[in-house]
This record gives C-alpha cells, sequence and structure tokens, in this order.
C-alpha cells in the first residue's frame, strides 16, 4: 500500500511553488472573518454540532457527487442545521477548487474551512484571500516546527484552526505544540482509507475538558453520532454519507435529529 498521505503532501508542494508567485490580488477583498470554532461551540452547547462537507470526490471512493452544485449545496447544509461548512479546496485528488469555496460561502452565512493539504504557511493567506474562516492542519502531514508555523500564520490571519489527528501519538503532539482549542480525530487512516469510529472512542479520553473535539469521518446516520456521544463527543465532520442524499437538507436534519 503507498502512503496516499504523502503523496497528496508532495504534490501540493509542486502546486504551491506554482501558485505564489501569482500572488492573492486574484480575488476580491473577503468578507470579515466569521468565527468558525465559536460557531461549533454554541450548537454543541444544547445538540449536536455539524461541519457538513462539500465534497465532489475523493481518493478512496472516486465520484460521491454528479450534480455537484456548491452554493445549493451550502444552502441545503445550513437550512438543515448545520453549524459551519468544510469545502474542499483541492483539485487533483478531490475535484475541489476554491471557486467552490468562495460560492458556497457567498449563498449562505456559516462559517467555512478550507479543507486543503497545508504544508505552506503561504497557504493560511491564500485561505484567508479566498474568504476562508478556518484551516485544518493534518499532523500526520507535517514535523513538529512545520505545523508550529502553519497554526502561527493562520492566527495571524485571525482563522481558527481544526486540527487533524488520527493516533495516540499525533494527539500528544498536537496537545504539546498546538495552542488551538479545536482537535478532529480523523477516523479514516490517510494512509490506508481504513475507517473505524472506535478511534475517535479511543482518543476521546485524551481530550482536556477545554478543547472541542471534532468526530470526522466514516459518521452515516444519527445512531452513529449517538454512538459517539457516549464518548462525549458533540460535534461532527461529515462529507460523503450527506453529499450521496438526494435531498441533503433533509438528510443533514436527520443526521443531527434523527
Ligand atoms: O476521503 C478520503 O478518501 C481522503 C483520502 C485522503 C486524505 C483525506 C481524505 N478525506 C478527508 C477527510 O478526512 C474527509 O473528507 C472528512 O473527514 C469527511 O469524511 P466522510 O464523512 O467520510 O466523507
Amino acid at each position: 500500500m503507498t502512503d496516499k498521505l504523502a503523496e497528496i503532501c508532495a504534490t501540493k508542494r509542486v502546486e504551491v511553488a506554482a501558485r505564489k508567485p501569482q500572488g492573492l490580488a486574484r480575488w476580491p477583498a473577503p468578507t470579515p472573518v466569521r468565527g468558525f470554532e465559536a460557531a461549533l461551540r454554541a450548537k454543541a452547547a444544547d445538540g449536536f454540532a455539524l461541519i457538513a462537507e462539500i465534497k465532489k470526490a475523493s481518493p478512496s471512493k472516486g465520484l460521491i457527487r454528479a450534480d455537484f452544485d456548491p452554493p445549493a449545496h451550502a444552502r441545503a447544509y445550513q437550512a438543515g442545521g448545520a453549524a459551519c461548512l468544510s469545502v474542499l479546496t483541492d483539485a487533483p485528488y478531490f475535484q475541489g477548487h476554491e471557486d467552490y469555496l468562495i460560492a458556497a460561502r457567498t449563498a449562505c452565512d456559516l462559517p467555512v474551512i478550507r479543507k486543503d493539504f497545508m504544508v505552506d504557511p503561504w497557504q493560511c493567506a491564500e485561505a484567508r484571500a479566498m474568504g476562508a474562516d478556518a484551516i485544518l492542519i493534518i499532523v500526520a502531514a507535517l514535523e513538529d516546527a512545520a505545523m508550529v508555523e502553519i497554526e502561527t500564520a493562520a492566527r495571524e490571519q485571525g482563522l481558527d484552526v481544526l486540527v487533524e489527528v488520527h493516533d495516540e501519538a499525533e494527539m500528544e503532539r498536537a496537545l504539546g505544540h498546538l495552542r488551538s482549542k479545536l482537535v478532529g480525530v480523523n477516523n479514516r487512516n490517510l494512509k490506508t482509507f481504513e475507517v473505524d469510529l472506535a478511534t475517535t472512542e479511543r482518543l476521546a479520553a485524551m481530550v482536556p475538558a477545554d478543547v472541542l473535539l471534532v468526530c470526522e469521518s466514516g459518521i452515516g446516520s444519527h445512531a452513529d453520532c449517538e454512538r459517539m456521544a457516549a464518548s462525549g463527543v458533540r460535534t461532527f465532520l461529515v462529507g460523503e454519507s450527506l453529499m450521496r442524499q438526494p435531498d441533503v437538507e433533509a438528510a443533514t436534519r436527520a443526521l443531527l435529529l434523527g
């Protein structure tokens, strides 16, 4: 099995080197940052909080949604009760695009995380320039110094940071080196694509009380959310299972409320 995450990050480094000289002037000035973490904490205070993902395709599943319509999906997610959006902007592996983030954010009032592979602090300025309210740091993809540098750049831009881990060692690195109080456990092993909800259940006990834990990947039903809630988890990042539904708004409501 090849290490897909390493391959994606190597491709991303080449892409970023090519994009940097183009600068950031191609986008109009974005509207002010919408509080991503604050929106999640507000919803999680009295129910489940959802980061609903706009995801056309993935390396593990190929094409997920043929009639892909980011503004329509954004409106449906908001009407269904999502707290925030996640929009894939990586093109080579997810058929994403920065225009999808811009269109989705413009179509609703929700804060948006730029879902991409951050390998260079410059991508934080780029994320804010296209309108993002938060970025993702994947601990497995970065050395300690690099992830600290990217988190610092994100904070300078006023962006919230979702820190993603997959095992105990990554959780210790995240809690030991980074300041963000928003930590996601990805149930998908990004090297093998295996998904196991028990990953969140195992790591939940390591999370301090002031950190908001996000359960990421493989959530397909309200019953899955209830299962995670037994471990104290009330915040979820969900893509594929919602994107496959004909009625995204109804599916979002059903996921959150049962
Ligand atoms: O989804 C993939 O196949 C994938 C492959 C390699 C790196 C990242 C990948 N996905 C990113 C994510 O973690 C998910 O898009 C996100 O957590 C939502 O997961 P799901 O609800 O299972 O679509």
